[in-house]
């Protein structure tokens, strides 16, 4: 486990309004097992090796789905395509963590955490590490699958609004 971070001498709403300036892509993060279904909306997602192939992942300790995440060990990052805002919205807490799957198409690959049939990438993962840094954990995942619908235009995130960039 890390420690505490120091004091830092940064505020949280500079910290914040600094980081509203990096564009990112979008991910709805899924979980299902013995823990129950859940998912939200993501950006802090990135690669961290190919080989095996590992990426991350920081998940607020405060959300609704953090349990099911701990319980179950296993998520999906579903990278979204342009039109897919409307989801990053229901999953970011516009819809009540019960009702976020009733729409649109999900199927499973290999560890049964629900895949975006329309996803620009699926990530099949399981959880392999987990740091604790501040209000997060910081999940270490090993991609078991892949999926992709090649062609689409990509979602991004910055300055607190969705973008569009064409493929
Ligand atoms: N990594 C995270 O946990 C993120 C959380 N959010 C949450 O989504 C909501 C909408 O955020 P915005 O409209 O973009 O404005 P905002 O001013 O709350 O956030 C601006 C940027 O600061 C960072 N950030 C915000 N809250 C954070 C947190 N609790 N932990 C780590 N980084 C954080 C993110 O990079 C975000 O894009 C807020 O409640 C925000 O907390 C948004 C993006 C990332
Ligand atoms: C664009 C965007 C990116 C987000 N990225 C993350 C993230 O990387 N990690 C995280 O824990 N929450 C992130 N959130 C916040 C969650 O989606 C969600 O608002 C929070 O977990 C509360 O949801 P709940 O109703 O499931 O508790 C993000 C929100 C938005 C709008």
């Amino acid at each position: 486990m890390t420690s505490p971070a120091p004091e830092a001498d940064v505020s949280a709403a500079a910290y914040r309004e600094a980081m509203a300036q990096l564009a990112s892509a979008v991910h709805l993060v899924t979980t299902d097992g013995p823990g129950g279904r859940a998912g939200l909306t993501a950006s802090s997602v990135c690669s961290v090796s190919d080989a095996p192939p590992t990426l991350l992942v920081c998940l607020n300790r405060a959300s609704s789905a953090y349990p099911a995440f701990l319980r179950n060990g296993v998520l999906c990052i579903n990278t979204l395509s342009a039109g897919h805002e409307g989801l990053a919205a229901d999953f970011a807490g516009r819809v009540p963590p019960g009702e976020r799957f009733t729409g649109e198409g999900w199927g499973q690959l290999e560890t049964g955490a629900p895949v975006l049939s329309e996803a620009l990438i699926a990530f099949d993962c399981r959880i392999v590490d987990r740091h604790a840094v501040g209000t997060h954990d910081v999940l270490i995942c090993a991609v078991a699958a892949l999926a992709e619908a090649r062609g689409a235009d990509r979602l991004l995130y910055a300055n607190r609004r969705y973008h569009v960039l064409p493929r």
